[in-house]
């Protein structure tokens, strides 16, 4: 039986990377449904993988996850094109307008703080968010309700009795409970949307776990390390992307400090990875799984406990669900 795997954010940076680990592993046994907000860019993350693997199955899907009328749209074409999804892997996220606190770098630099501070960036960055065209904070909708109104229009194709299905998020360590405050789920009050949004999918993935596993749903979350991509790059804009390049001997350095500098998308893959290939009834929802990196290049997957408890996911939850009945009144009004 083939698996459906569906991957949003496929087109570039740690999703492609975990497509092309996906192949390489069984080019047969898999479809692989590529998520792209930019149609331009999925096709060629299509035709790279095809070029790899000439017989896999890769389709394309367009899904803007920051807009609710294309992830429903986009749900109801994957109902159409397939009858079981097995992985649906939350990948697509962003960091706009991010701000690096230069003198808080160089403080955290001389204090017991900095092995954290490099794994987690905790102190240095701050961003700008911005309002989409259904009024929600960009960061929230993009890295957060996207997702979540996508796993709601999706439940015929990922609940069946008989047979688990895998929802995995692609989170952070940048992912702090003082960011997030259940009164403000958009982060419509702070200036760290981005880790406010990380935060809420690991409380997510809790609510999903107590309310879904019964039917044959299971969901997990993931770090993926600090990874050099077109994410990372716009942290610090005017430092063109060949500077990264040369300072990769300085994070090799670090690298044996922490072994969090996972740095390549395919060594930040690996958790993404290592999950597709585990029982999802075997795994524990309270802990993150992260990508690591050791000194010496080995990957490996590490469980981490999480800051989260099952009060505060479950009053998420019911928020994201009152939002989802506003969102789509409103859609529904618009339609008419
Ligand atoms: N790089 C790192 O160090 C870390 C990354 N992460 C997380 O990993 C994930 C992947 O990021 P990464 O590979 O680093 O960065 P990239 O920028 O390379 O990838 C982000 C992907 O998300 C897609 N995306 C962004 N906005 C939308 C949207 N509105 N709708 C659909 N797709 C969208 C992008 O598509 P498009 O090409 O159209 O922009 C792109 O494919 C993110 O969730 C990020 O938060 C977590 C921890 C560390
Ligand atoms: C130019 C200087 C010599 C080095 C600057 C390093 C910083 C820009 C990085 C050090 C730790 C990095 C980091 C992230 C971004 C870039 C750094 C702050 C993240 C916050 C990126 C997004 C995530 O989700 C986190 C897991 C990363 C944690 C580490």
């Amino acid at each position: 039986m083939n698996k459906v795997v569906l991957v949003t954010g496929a087109n570039s940076g740690i999703g492609l990377a975990l497509c092309e680990r996906l192949l390489c592993q069984d080019t047969e046994g898999l479809q692989l449904c590529l998520a792209c907000r930019n149609m331009h860019r999925g096709q060629a993350a299509r035709s790279a993988l095809l070029t790899s693997h000439p017989e896999a199955q890769v389709a394309l899907l367009q899904m803007d996850t920051s807009s609710i009328s294309s992830v429903i749209s986009a749900a109801r074409e994957v109902r159409l094109r397939y009858n079981q999804l097995d992985y649906l892997y939350l990948n697509a996220g962003i960091m706009p307008n991010p701000r690096f606190d230069v003198k808080a770098f160089f403080k955290g630099l001389f204090s017991s703080n900095v092995i954290t501070m490099f794994a987690t960036g905790e102190g240095i960055l701050t961003q700008t968010d911005g309002v989409t065209a259904d009024g929600l904070q960009e960061v929230f909708a993009t890295n957060l309700f996207g997702h979540f109104l996508l796993i709601r229009e999706l439940e015929p194709v990922l609940c069946h009795a008989d047979q688990t299905s895998h929802v995995i998020w692609t989170s952070s360590s940048n992912a702090h409970r003082s960011a997030f405050n259940v009164e403000d789920i958009q982060h419509l009050r702070g200036i760290q949307p981005y880790s406010s949004s990380k935060y809420a999918s690991d409380l997510l993935s809790l609510a999903l776990n107590t309310r879904y596993n019964q039917q044959g749903l299971y969901s997990s979350v993931i770090c993926p390390g600090f990874v050099m991509t077109s994410l990372t790059y716009s942290i610090l804009p005017s430092f063109p992307a060949f500077l990264w390049t040369l300072l990769m001997p300085l994070f090799w350095l670090i690298r044996l400090f922490t072994n969090t500098f996972t740095l390549t998308p395919y060594n930040g893959a690996e958790a993404l990875f290592w999950l597709f290939e585990q029982n999802p009834e075997s795994l524990n929802p309270h802990v993150k799984y992260h990508s690591l990196t050791s000194g010496l290049g080995n990957n490996y997957t590490q469980p981490r406990k999480m800051d989260i408890d099952l009060e505060t996911s479950e009053s998420l939850y019911e928020k994201l669900l009152q939002l989802e009945s506003e969102v789509k009144k409103k859609l529904e009004e618009k339609l008419k």
